[in-house]
């Protein structure tokens, strides 16, 4: 059995005071919530408040990127994934298709942060999706191939047991676009497939896979319904606690 993941995206939104508010909202309203894993990933400059307040709940707190180095050094602007650690996260997005698109991040620059998020003992949520072009193109599986092959490049088998991977179609993002759970899951489904062939059948059994993507409260139990999608990775939605809550407690039938 796969243990479900609900996890928030913050984006670049929140100042800290606001950042720990909304989390000590949202958690005894998430409190109960042993269905799942709890993840929220606020900005870098409001981790560590956010971590410190929520120290012995149920949710856990991950980085929305981090520097593809693993040794500290000269890397201006850079947050080292040990140092995300430090701060209290367990979790990091790698990845994410805004950091592709507007910061030009590459599946080889992406391969090194999921080296380094592992290095450095955070488990990594890795972004893949197609654009809307490459889907109406007709090449939807071919870029999502590409790009778990490139993000996963050389990772050893025991890295792989510990990673999450997460669907998010950009033209579904932040558009009130969400994608059926009947794509998702086609999509969801091939992922599996593609994670068996290249690398091992029971690792892929075991493998987490997150769809996002306008997930809201009214789609999140419809998506949770089907069999290859294991949890959701929210923006919008999760910035407020009590809309947030309501997804991480969506009606399990
Ligand atoms: O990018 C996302 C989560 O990482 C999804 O954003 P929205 O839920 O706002 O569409």
């Amino acid at each position: 059995m796969r243990r479900p993941v609900i996890a928030g995206n913050w984006k670049m939104h929140k100042f800290i005071a606001d950042s720990v508010a909304t989390a000590l909202a949202l958690k005894p309203l998430v409190a109960n919530a042993n269905h799942c894993e709890v993840i929220i990933a606020p900005v870098f400059t409001a981790i560590k408040s956010v971590a410190d307040r929520l120290e012995g709940s149920n949710i856990k707190i991950a980085g929305q990127d981090c520097a593809p180095e693993k040794k500290h050094g000269a890397h201006t602007g850079e947050v080292a994934a040990d140092m995300l650690r430090d701060a209290g996260a367990s979790y990091v997005i790698v990845g994410h298709s805004e950091r592709r698109q507007h910061y030009a991040e590459t599946d080889t620059m992406i391969n090194r942060k999921m080296h380094a998020a592992i290095a450095a003992g955070l488990i990594p949520i890795l972004c893949i999706g197609e654009t809307l072009a490459q889907r109406e193109a007709g090449i939807a599986e071919r870029v999502v191939r590409g790009q778990i092959e490139g993000g996963l490049r050389e990772l050893t088998a025991s890295d792989l047991e510990h990673i999450i991977i997460a669907y998010e179609p950009v033209w579904a993002i932040g558009t009130g676009r969400t994608a059926t759970p009947e794509q998702a899951q086609q999509m969801h489904s091939f992922i599996r497939r593609v994670f068996a062939e290249k690398f091992d059948e029971e690792a892929s059994r075991r493998l987490r896979i997150l769809y996002g993507g306008s997930v809201r409260p009214d789609n999140i139990a419809g998506l949770m319904a089907q069999p290859d999608i294991d949890g959701a990775l929210v923006g919008g939605a999760s910035l407020e606690a009590e809309t947030f809550a309501r997804i991480v407690n969506y009606d399990r039938g």
